[in-house]
């Protein structure tokens, strides 16, 4: 069953919840399936999925060909495709825009400061583009996602969301318990006002666990021991996890956004599977100055954007996580300092109608992430009224 939601772009002051969301979106663009892991009392059905199919502009024509380019009541919509509902500001931003339009598809925005294959100098940041997954892991994940989750549902629409969720150890019922495939009925057509996970399967599908456990390893050796704990704990985690798993066409992208506060914990792992492309971060203007306790060392820029390989890593916590925003704008391709380039030094970067001649063109393909959040305590209790 496929349940029309929609959204407004400028985005709540009030955090919305999952019904909020279903409710009151207008112009949302995503296909997104949920798979639930169950935490919520209600269903009894482990393998439900929800799909929620949102009006598209992922075309990227489209979103340029439109002439409500001064539209304030809708000033996010055209420059990027996809918004992850799960994903939203918690304030309104002004949006980076593209200089891309239809006819110019292989042209670079200008003026340009090409992306740093390094990771910037943003506190909570952690990204090394040296440290990768296997090609062999890479491949085997993405392709139990794509056969699993992204599928074109019954009226032929390309899912490219799906928000899976883990039951944190020691909630009641059996934590031990796996789901994998997520087949099964679709949620009522009044699931926006019902729970909408059951109680029965409560952990991430094995490939995925595999894949947490890889990246435990992995990150270890470069992360410092205190972030390596905040993302893989020793003992029972205290939260559950989410991860959204986002595919993206070349030219479509994702808003910029800091991740809900108030459903989402301090420790971030985003995953690139199949293709590249520029992340953008830009600090937070005054707004979530208070979301975290420590204040830290300003980097001497606003905005940095950072070139994500295939197969490659970003973690973001404390700063980056949360004084921060991240997005990917609709393009069909990046500028990034050639490799051995961009460790971070500002004068790597040329602006204006030159670009340094030491950045390329990179054309994006299609892109799936998969990010692993942690759930903060009742952000399992959505859609309940
Ligand atoms: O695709 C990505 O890497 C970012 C996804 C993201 O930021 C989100 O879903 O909140
Ligand atoms: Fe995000």
């Amino acid at each position: 069953m496929s349940i029309e939601i929609s959204t407004e772009l400028g985005m709540p002051k009030v955090e919305p919840t999952l019904e909020d969301k279903i409710s009151n979106i207008t112009h949302s663009k995503r296909t997104i399936q949920v798979e639930p892991a169950g935490f919520l009392t209600g269903i009894e059905n482990g393998h439900k999925r929800l799909k929620l199919d949102i009006p598209t502009t992922s075309n990227k024509v489209d979103s340029y060909s439109s002439d409500s380019d001064t539209d304030a009541e809708a000033p996010d919509e055209k420059p990027f495709s996809s918004l992850s509902p799960d994903s939203l500001f918690d304030e309104p931003l002004e949006l980076p825009r593209s200089s891309l339009g239809p006819d110019q598809d292989l042209q670079p925005p200008k003026p340009c400061k090409p992306a740093l294959r390094t990771a910037p100098p943003i506190p909570g940041l952690f990204f090394d583009p040296s440290v990768r997954l296997s090609d062999a892991l890479a491949d085997e994940v993405a392709k139990f996602c794509m056969e699993q989750y992204f599928v074109e549902d019954r009226s032929g629409k390309r899912i490219n969301q799906a928000m899976l969720f883990e039951r944190a150890k020691g909630a009641s019922g059996s934590s031990e318990e796996r789901h994998g495939a997520a087949t099964g009925s679709s949620v009522p057509a009044n699931a926006a006002s019902e729970p909408i996970f059951p109680t029965s399967a409560t952990s991430l599908p094995p490939p995925l666990l595999s894949l947490l456990d890889s990246l435990s390893h992995i990150l270890k050796p470069t992360l410092p021991d205190e972030t390596h704990k905040l993302l893989f704990p020793s003992s029972h985690p205290l939260h559950a996890r989410q991860a959204i798993l986002n595919l993206y066409a070349p030219g479509e992208g994702i808003s910029p956004h800091v991740d809900l506060l108030r459903r989402f914990g301090d420790g971030i792992i985003g995953v690139s599977f199949y293709g590249g492309c520029v992340m953008q971060f830009e600090r937070v203007q005054g707004e979530n100055d208070d979301a975290q306790p420590e204040a830290s060392d300003a980097p001497t820029e606003e905005i940095y954007s950072v070139y994500l390989p295939q197969n490659s890593i970003i973690v973001l916590t404390g700063d980056a996580r949360y004084r921060w925003t991240h997005g990917i704008a609709l393009r069909d391709g990046d500028w990034v300092l050639s490799d051995g380039e961009g460790k971070g030094r500002d004068d790597d970067a040329v602006c204006g109608t030159e670009v340094s001649p030491r950045a390329g063109w990179i054309p994006r393909s299609t892109r799936l992430s998969i990010t692993f959040r942690w759930l903060l305590p009742g952000a399992d209790i959505v859609g309940g009224g």
